[in-house]
């Protein structure tokens, strides 16, 4: 049977499947960063389990870090003043020693936002699965990996089994062709695409991006277009390998050398679709039409060519778009029909995951040099990594930007979420390479318009949003912007922990040493059967994670006490902290449901912090109905005991209507069965989630009892991809029995 790229990958990672096709999958590598990761650590050590494949695991820190100058850095509990982002930080760095992982601190240069991290290293690799609890860890997909964003409890399932339990998506394929017009990057590619499909229209898929004009990006502008594939609902986004990849990817650290190099390459250069594979969806996007993209709302999917004007929602033809376009426009402060390039801007972000790679920072200087930032523009670069900020810095790009009046920071997540200090205003209006624009995302009451690096470096310039095509320097300057940032050997140790005083190893209960190996136990999820109680209703389409619980609260170490941060941005006024009397959850009999009705679709979609299900089970809902939901958030809430359920469009309108009445519903699991005074419907829900559900059964401990079959696949995987294993690490690698102190002696060394 024909296959295509995403099912090669996954065939090769099949460690088991069950009758209904959920399948045990193994996971080649893990990144680790300190907001996602204290609750799974934390749950390792009370069920006494090590880390199964420290070799193939990578930890940084990046969401929390302030970006300012390092110059006087000692270690982070004296760097960061925040008490939750330090709190945050050092949680990881002990759990870093106590489990004895590769960590890439502050004080080395290594150090920057996951996701660019791994492919700059080399620690990505074709034909990888790699995971990250992190939704944008579609990005590594651009090397033809298949890889995903996941909530904490399976980063736990992943520290401790090495493997995560996965049904298969299906395949969509979006073809780009044709040529692109000067000053249209892979960003633009990406926003367009986004324009077309909606941020739903990839959910319960993964993503080929392929046609001629994908194949000849770079693979920094891959890396952005894959990226920005979980905006567009899509789990993962896949480009298949080719000469391109290689030649990034050859003589990065973490690379397979020599012999191995050759073979990992006649492997890698297997993993593209067969002629004739089928995929479930297409897409075809004509390269020629695509302009200059930027943002005017709130979601990603509110693109618009720069030559564009803003929506006018009376010309909606459906009432729901017509109510998410005006609640859209009072957020973001635009009249309809106002031209694109009349928007006046407060501040610039050149950064993130997205676009703060090399390639993205040389795009923005080409267009800043010799120029100034409009005087009432504040600007700031961000690197995303020190590698990074180094080589600009060799390149004179670091000047280009400070003559121009930009700011040039440290490497970090910064102002694309502001977990750290870099933040918006309330109603501040930013140019932003980053890829959410959610309502405050940028700091409560933010107003972020996504575009290219070189467009936000040219609204930095003229103060208003630009068409950059009437600013692009000449091909002499744009020649040398394509070359991929050169990797020196690192001078640090693999392993690289700050020396500091304060650092005290992680505490571990006593009589609850985290080296038992095998537990297999599977138990601890609260059951779910039948819940009854007032149902909530709300009437907003595309509900992210972000409106669930805002940024400032994933500081947290905790799961639990998240309640009150429910719907925080909506519930409560956030200069004085008062309750909005207007929503939802502060009315009678609201504030006390248990099951929350949403008439729109595609409900949890965006970042896949666990913290939001956590919030949700906090404040006492357990149960959310919807039409639609987002992928991530969907498997979060089972991990939690909590039930999302799908209905048709009509059923949930008829459960709001009683919801809105002030009726209980009632959800029976076993039987699968909806039922209010007024109606009844029955339910599909997935086997072997419900009888998990029912049974209250944690993942961790059935997977726990396959470690056989783990097993055997390890040795295959040594076997048939040796380059998979960490290096110098061979034969150790694959059998961890650690007593984890001793795990943290070992030297890991790539
Ligand atoms: C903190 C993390 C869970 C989150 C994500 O999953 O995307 C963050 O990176 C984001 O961009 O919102
Ligand atoms: S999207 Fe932003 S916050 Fe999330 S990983 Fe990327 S840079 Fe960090």
């Amino acid at each position: 049977m024909p296959q295509t790229l995403f099912d090669k990958v996954w065939a090769d990672h099949v460690v088991d499947q069950q009758e209904d096709g959920t399948c045990v999958l193994y996971i080649d590598r893990h990144l680790v960063h300190e907001v996602t990761s204290p609750q799974a650590f934390e749950g390792l050590r009370n069920a006494g389990r090590p880390v199964r494949r420290p070799d193939c695991t990578l930890a940084t820190v990046d969401h929390n870090i302030p970006t300012t100058t390092r110059k006087n850095f000692k270690n982070i509990t004296t760097f960061i003043e925040e008490a939750d982002s330090r709190t945050q930080c050092e949680t990881l760095e002990e759990n870093i020693e106590a489990f004895g992982l590769t960590y890439f601190g502050m004080e080395d240069d290594r150090q920057g936002i996951v996701h660019v991290i791994g492919p700059e290293q080399g620690f990505t690799l074709p034909g990888t699965t790699v995971v990250c609890g992190d939704s944008h860890t579609s990005t590594h997909g651009a090397f033809g990996a298949l890889a995903f964003g996941i909530g904490t409890s399976e980063v736990e399932h992943v520290l401790a089994t090495q493997t995560i339990l996965q049904k298969k998506s299906k395949n969509m394929r979006i073809s780009v062709d044709g040529t692109l017009t000067p000053g249209v990057t892979g960003k633009d590619i990406v926003l367009h695409i986004i324009g077309v499909i909606g941020t739903a229209g990839g959910t319960g898929c993964v993503i080929e991006f392929c046609g001629s004009a994908i194949r000849e990006q770079t693979m920094e502008a891959r890396m952005s277009i894959c990226n920005m594939a979980i905006e567009g609902g899509a789990r993962a986004g896949m480009i298949a390998p080719d000469q391109v990849t290689y030649d990034y990817l050859k003589g990065r650290p973490l690379a397979p050398t020599g012999a191995e190099w050759d073979n990992a390459v006649a492997y890698w250069n297997t993993l593209r679709a067969d002629d004739d594979a089928v995929y479930d969806i297409n897409v075809e996007i004509n390269a020629a039409d695509i302009a200059p993209t930027v943002t005017w709302g709130t979601s990603p999917q509110d693109v618009v060519a720069i030559t564009g004007k803003v929506p006018d929602p009376a010309q909606a033809a459906d009432p729901a778009r017509r109510l998410a376009i005006e609640r859209a426009l009072e957020y973001i402060g635009l009249e309809p029909n106002t031209p694109m390039e009349q928007v006046k801007i407060d501040k610039v972000f050149i950064g993130s995951c997205t676009n703060s790679r090399i390639e993205d920072l040389r795009a923005a200087a080409s267009i800043v040099k010799g120029r100034k930032a409009a005087d009432w523009v504040y600007a700031m670069v961000v690197p995303g990594s020190g590698l990074i900020k180094r080589q600009a810095e060799k390149e004179g790009l670091d000047v280009i930007f400070k003559e121009a009046g930009f700011d040039w920071r440290e490497a970090g997540c910064s102002m694309c979420l502001g977990m750290n200090p870099d933040q918006l205003k309330p109603k501040e209006r930013c140019a932003s390479t980053s890829n959410r624009n959610f309502e405050g995302r940028q700091g409560a009451g933010s107003r972020t318009h996504l575009c290219s690096p070189a467009m936000a470096a040219a609204a930095g310039i003229n103060g208003y949003l630009t068409d950059v095509r009437t600013m692009l320097p000449s091909e002499d300057v744009l020649k040398n912007s394509h070359q991929p940032l050169q990797i020196e050997s690192p001078k640090q140790t693999p392993a690289s922990l700050p020396a500091k005083e304060n650092v005290s190893p992680a505490p571990t209960p006593a009589g609850n040493k985290p080296a038992q190996g095998k537990s297999g136990a599977a138990s601890g999820m609260p059951k779910f059967t039948t819940l009854k109680g007032i149902t909530a209703p709300l009437d907003i389409a595309n509900v992210d994670t972000d409106m669930i619980i805002p940024k400032q609260f994933l500081k947290t170490i905790k799961r639990t006490g998240l309640g009150s941060a429910l719907f925080y941005a909506l519930r409560f006024n956030p200069t004085n902290n008062e309750e909005n009397p207007n929503f939802v959850l502060n009315k009678e009999p609201y504030r006390q449901a248990k099951i929350l009705v949403c008439t729109g679709p595609n409900f949890g979609c965006g970042s896949s912090r666990e913290h939001a299900p956590w919030a949700f089970n906090d404040f006492g809902i357990r149960c959310i109905i919807a039409t639609s939901f987002a992928d991530i958030f969907f498997n979060n809430c089972f991990k939690n005991g909590m039930l999302p359920l799908v209905l048709s469009q009509e059923q949930v309108d008829l459960l709001a209507v009683d919801a809105k009445d002030g009726l209980e519903v009632e959800v029976d699991l076993v039987n699968q069965l909806v039922k209010s005074p007024n109606h009844e419907f029955k339910f599909d829900v997935e086997p072997f989630r419900k009888h998990c559900l029912v049974n209250g059964l944690d993942d961790i401990g059935l997977t726990m009892q396959k470690d056989d079959k783990i097993e055997q696949f390890e040795a295959r995987r040594t076997a048939t991809w040796p380059w998979l294993d960490g290096k110098n690490y061979t034969g150790k690698a694959t059998k961890i029995n650690a007593q984890q102190p001793e795990a943290k002696k070992q030297k890991l060394d790539w």
